[in-house]
């Protein structure tokens, strides 16, 4: 656990950027310092590992008072990862990742080996250790500049904006691996971000800091959505802050049983629609679904790809209420697709869901 106890740091200038701040980042989880522009996110961070030393306060981290430990000693078993990776640009993605390990002292050949091995984990197998930073896209960059942290087994990672440089897409699927290999691997890490979805996705813990360097609230991210302890942190975590939620709500929701037609079976005439219903699901062979069609304006034959209509989104059975609802609103047919390792479960209606919330009458925003 890395613990702040009242820390404060005014630079020489006269700047409080950070102002007796307290708060602990448990072993093993993630917590975000998030906020707006010049709040202290930065200067808090790196107070964690002694590139900054505080005016006043001390850091703790498995209880050891870092400023008792000579500072590269300290910095040996904190792994640092900042926006833009921060790779060497005249070595290769290989040599970039070995010289952490090989600051530790390792071998090279054992270096060598922790890089490949890291690489590996970060989705950056083989050929592209041979390659230079330039031969990167910025995504991989950012996984190079991962990579090279956790090769030094670092106890806790800090990372500053280390998302932020790449376009949103790809910051999606950085995020989601991340997270993976965050749990995977149980680390401890503390990340800055200006940005609150990022903070409120990968959080376990989430500090908002405001102008001044003072904490505004500290709360699991689910909290900070129902409970904002001000008007600060209400505007800052925005206006649809209810519905983002359900993301942490899960409620068992009845899931209707929905008849798919395969793809490549002859299709239905419009009269034998269920009812008034004119939707059915298509499903591929092993029941992965693949998309809606609209009965009456099928042309009879086989359903092929070009009769299909997209446009909604899977959610997982027993996943979060927000995602039902997503799946239920962008469907064209009005119901929701749940899927269990992939294969169909049923569909849910958006008044279905809705009533859910309703009944548990959570979140509360
Ligand atoms: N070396 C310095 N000397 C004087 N003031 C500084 C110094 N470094 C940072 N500051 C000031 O301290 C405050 C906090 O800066 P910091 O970089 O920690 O904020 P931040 O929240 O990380 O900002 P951003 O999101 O813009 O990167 C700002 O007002 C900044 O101008």
């Amino acid at each position: 656990m890395i613990r702040l106890e009242g820390v404060t740091k005014r630079y020489a200038d006269g700047t409080v950027a950070v102002d007796d701040l307290t708060l602990e980042a448990p072993t093993g989880k993630i917590t975000v310092l998030v906020g707006p522009s010049g709040c202290g996110k930065t200067t808090s961070l790196r107070m964690i590992n002694r590139m900054i030393e505080p005016t006043s306060g001390r850091i703790l981290i498995d209880g050891d008072d870092t400023a008792d430990l000579p500072a590269a000693q300290l910095r040996r078993g904190i792994g640092y990862v900042i926006q833009h990776a921060g790779l060497f640009p005249h070595r290769t993605v290989l040599s970039n990742v070995m010289t952490v390990p090989r600051l530790r002292g390792r071998s090279r050949a054992a270096a060598r080996d922790r890089a490949m091995e890291v690489l590996e984990l970060v989705g950056l197998p083989g050929d592209y250790a041979r390659r230079y930073p330039s031969q990167l896209s910025g995504g991989q960059q950012q996984r190079v500049g991962v990579a090279r942290a956790l090769a030094g087994d670092p106890d806790v990672m800090l990372m500053d904006e280390p998302f932020s440089a790449v376009d949103p897409v790809v910051r999606e699927s950085l995020q989601d691996e991340f997270a993976r290999l965050q749990q995977e691997l149980g680390l401890t890490i503390v990340l800055v971000t200006h940005d609150i979805d990022e903070a409120i996705k990968l959080g376990h813990r989430v500090a908002v800091l405001r102008v001044g360097g003072r904490l505004a609230q500290f709360s699991a991210p689910d909290e900070l959505l129902a409970h904002p302890a001000d008007d600060f942190v209400a505007d800052f975590v925005g206006r649809d802050r209810g519905y983002r939620a359900l993301s942490f709500v899960s409620e068992e929701v009845p899931l209707h049983h929905e008849e798919p037609i395969r793809l490549g079976a002859d299709a239905p005439g419009p009269g034998t629609a269920d009812g008034a219903d004119p939707w059915r699901l298509v499903v591929d062979g092993e029941d992965h679904p693949q998309g809606w069609v609209h009965l009456p304006t099928l042309e009879g034959g086989p359903v092929g790809r070009a009769d299909l209509q997209l446009g909604g989104t899977l959610a997982d059975r027993g996943g979060s209420l927000r995602t039902l609802l997503d799946a239920a609103l962008s469907s064209p047919s009005g119901r929701g697709v749940v899927v269990h390792e992939g294969r169909l479960a049923g569909t849910v209606r958006a008044d279905e869901v809705v009533s859910v919330i309703q009944r548990t009458g959570r979140p509360t925003p």
